[in-house]
């Protein structure tokens, strides 16, 4: 428990970490990567590299210095974390290596003055508060995957059954237990972690389902990132009849229960957990507004499964938004999406559901055009691939 002096502290540092922040978690992650290299397989270094991470990670530690008075109002932050944590295969070993360098990081970029023996022992409380939070919320969560019908705990190894290409950029493998089991039942929204091991070392990432699957299979779709170390490896090396390891799926992008029309707004590779999601919500008869956005023709996956979806269940309305068409290519609409183009998409009633993942900018309009045209924030829901960031800046 932190004392009062002790959480006085942490709020007086809100304001440095506010203007430094960003500062700070790039020398600790520097920090971290030189003292614990076994570590680098836990982070994407294409987020690294980006900034992402460290902002990310900023984020999260000033949210937390700022509630350290009301812990409960964190939100959904706390889960947001546990998700991506259980996802990666964190594990209560590794709090005590981000501590170390975390408070050693908070000295040396503050300098001794500002962080004097006080401030950072106040600071190991919190973060001892917090890593403790975080073990207990994520073991819950390994021990809940493990008892489940069809779940495990830490590695399961899948053989890919069938690799397909659903574009020029994006090929989605399915993947079967190999040890014949049962599969773990997940949300359409949610993604797997996956593990790979590769010349240059352990990788982890996660992967939407990309279908609701038959319950044999897991389906992932994956984008060729340029340079990306795991897209490139999947696409390229990854044959039917290899296998892979996955972690549990997780995660809280998920279909809030409601039978107020659904719009489900995506664009390039963020289409992935929209098809799971429209498979779950056209069983249930609500409309569904299914808007995509890709550069063109070429690229743009599940075109004819979901043609086929809204020729097959009359509530479900497709819309294609193309910003780069080729010569030929057919789209509802050219150029990125627009306040016109959703105001015409969508239902005349604003009170609708709304679920948007793209690219950053791209979800950015999105959340600002759903604003404008009425509908109520608190039924738009979005998600980052990779750390979580702020579409308000
Ligand atoms: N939620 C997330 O965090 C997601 C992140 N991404 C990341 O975004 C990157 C690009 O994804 P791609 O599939 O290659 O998408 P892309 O680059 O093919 O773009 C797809 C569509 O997004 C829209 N878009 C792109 N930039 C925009 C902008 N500045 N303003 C408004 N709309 C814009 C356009 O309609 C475009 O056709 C990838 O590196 C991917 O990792 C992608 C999907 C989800």
């Amino acid at each position: 428990m932190l004392s009062a002096e002790q959480r006085t502290l942490i709020k007086a540092t809100v304001p440095l970490l506010e203007s430094g922040g960003e500062a700070l978690t790039r020398h600790f992650y520097q920090l971290l990567f030189s003292e614990h290299p076994e570590v680098h397989a836990l982070f994407n270094q294409a987020h690294q590299a980006s900034g992402n991470q460290a902002k990310a990670l900023a984020n999260a530690v000033l949210m937390y210095a700022r509630h350290i008075d009301r812990l409960n109002e964190l939100g959904p932050l706390v889960g947001q974390i546990v998700n991506k944590h259980v996802s990666l295969q964190i594990l209560p070993e590794h709090y005590p290596l981000v501590g170390g360098c975390l408070l050693r990081a908070i000295r040396e970029v503050l300098g001794a003055e500002l962080a004097n023996d006080a401030v950072i022992a106040a600071w190991a409380a919190a973060y001892g508060q917090l890593a403790g939070l975080l073990i207990g919320a994520e073991e819950e969560v390994y021990a809940r995957n493990e008892q489940l019908d069809g779940g495990w705990r830490g590695i399961r190894e899948f053989r890919v059954a069938r690799k397909v290409a659903e574009s020029e950029e994006i090929v989605s493998f399915y993947l079967a237990p190999v040890d014949g089991g049962a599969l773990l039942e997940f949300a359409p929204g949610q993604y797997i972690g996956l593990r790979v091991v590769l010349p240059s070392g352990e990788e982890r990432r996660n992967y939407s389902l990309s279908a609701r699957g038959d319950g044999r299979h897991y389906r992932i779709s994956v984008k060729r990132e340029h340079g990306g170390r795991v897209s490139n490896h999947l696409h390229d090396q990854v044959q039917v009849g290899d296998v892979l390891e996955l972690y549990p799926p997780a995660g809280d992008f998920v279909l809030r229960s409601s039978q107020k029309p659904l719009a489900l707004i995506t664009a390039g590779v963020g289409i992935t957990p929209a098809l799971a999601m429209l498979e779950q919500a056209r069983d249930s008869g609500r409309p569904i507004h299914f808007i995509h956005c890709a550069r063109h023709a070429g690229v743009h996956a599940f075109r004819d499964w979901t043609e086929a979806q809204s020729a097959a269940y009359p509530q479900v309305r497709h819309y294609f938004c193309y910003s780069e068409p080729r010569d030929g290519d057919e789209a509802h609409a050219e150029g990125f999406l627009s306040p016109e183009l959703l105001d015409r998409w969508l239902p005349a009633n604003r009170d609708l559901d709304a679920y948007f993942l793209g690219p950053q900018p791209f979800m950015a309009q999105v959340k600002r055009q759903l604003r404008a045209l009425g509908v109520p924030q608190e039924q738009c829901h979005y998600e980052f691939f990779g750390p979580a960031g702020s579409l308000d800046a």
